[in-house]
């Protein structure tokens, strides 16, 4: 992960992020954005286990993306703590965490810079500089599902990659670059985190439009495939896709509301299982 977080206290003699272990922990984590703002996150206690797959869960403004940013340090909690292993975030070196961890924010992209430098930027060297092997990013983006997406743009990994919207007479200029689908962003994005090979925990922060029912199954098929064995914690508001987890934590106004397997919340007769009514009478409405 690229992109510093605003300034943080750092510690004197921060401790070595040591590869993950036993988990990540929230443990009674309250945060708001400044004194102004009420609370985004009101004592939130879960743990992503080694290994395990944890899906974050609830409506709009829940907390979900703010867990994320603590996670990354890109804040540090108002009260209470994160814990690697038991060891504070705020005891160790931001970059050295972040280097641990995979993450796919919500339209996090660089722009200006080619397919393949996006999906270089998953592995940079102490410098800060990204990879250049080909061979290794091309690899990648295979495992990530978008290969295909990359190699169809106008100059395959060396298309330039833009935000600029062109006027429909002005079409897209591959010189100037290329503006992606959300689906495509989401893929690139993807790779990226694939890149990371050695992250102890994956983050995947999915916006919630941008994919297709069929892009959104092959990208979590092959992230199912990637994440094995890892540990990762998943935000996605379709509830479809995250099903399968080993642990669903349900958010309602920055607390945790619900928490277990699909089947337990299903059971349980909550807001787990009235959003997931609500898609699944969704989805057959768009079938019919
Ligand atoms: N940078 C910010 N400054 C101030 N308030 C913020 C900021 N980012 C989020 N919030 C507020 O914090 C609360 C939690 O937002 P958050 O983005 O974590 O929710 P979410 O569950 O991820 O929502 P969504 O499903 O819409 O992505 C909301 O009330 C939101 O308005």
């Amino acid at each position: 992960m690229t992109g510093a977080g605003p300034d943080l206290p750092l510690a004197t003699e921060p401790a070595a992020a040591e590869p993950l272990r036993r988990g990540v922990e929230f443990r009674d984590v309250w945060f708001r954005y400044s004194p102004e703002h009420p609370w985004a996150l009101r004592g939130v206690s879960f743990t992503v286990p080694f290994g395990a797959t944890v899906g974050l869960v609830g409506r709009n403004g829940a907390g979900k993306s703010t867990v994320v940013k603590l996670l990354c340090r890109f804040y540090d909690p108002t009260r209470g703590a994160i814990l690697w292993d038991g060891v504070d975030l705020r005891d160790l070196d931001p970059a050295e965490l972040r280097r641990r961890i995979g993450a796919v924010f919500q339209d996090y992209m660089e722009y200006d810079l080619t397919a393949a430098e996006n999906i270089a930027l998953g592995d940079v060297d102490h410098r800060g500089a990204p990879t250049t092997d080909a061979g290794r990013i091309e690899a990648a983006a295979r495992r990530a599902g978008a290969h295909e997406a990359v190699a169809a743009l106008p100059q395959g990994y060396g298309t330039m990659l833009t935000r600029m919207f062109f006027g429909p007479d002005e079409g897209g200029d591959a010189e100037a670059g290329v503006v992606l689908s959300g689906g495509q962003w989401q893929r690139l994005a993807l790779a990226r985190a694939v890149l990371r090979d050695g992250h102890d925990l994956l983050i995947l922060d999915e916006p919630s439009s941008g994919l297709d029912a069929e892009a959104e199954h092959e990208i979590h098929s092959s992230l199912r495939a990637h994440r094995a064995g890892r540990t990762s914690l998943l935000i996605s508001h379709r509830l479809g896709s995250i099903r399968e987890a080993d642990l669903l934590v349900v958010l309602e106004e920055g607390q945790v509301a619900e928490r277990g397997s699909h089947d337990d919340l299903l059971l349980l007769g909550g807001i787990y299982q009235r959003l997931f009514d609500l898609q699944a009478q969704g989805y057959q409405g768009a079938e019919n």
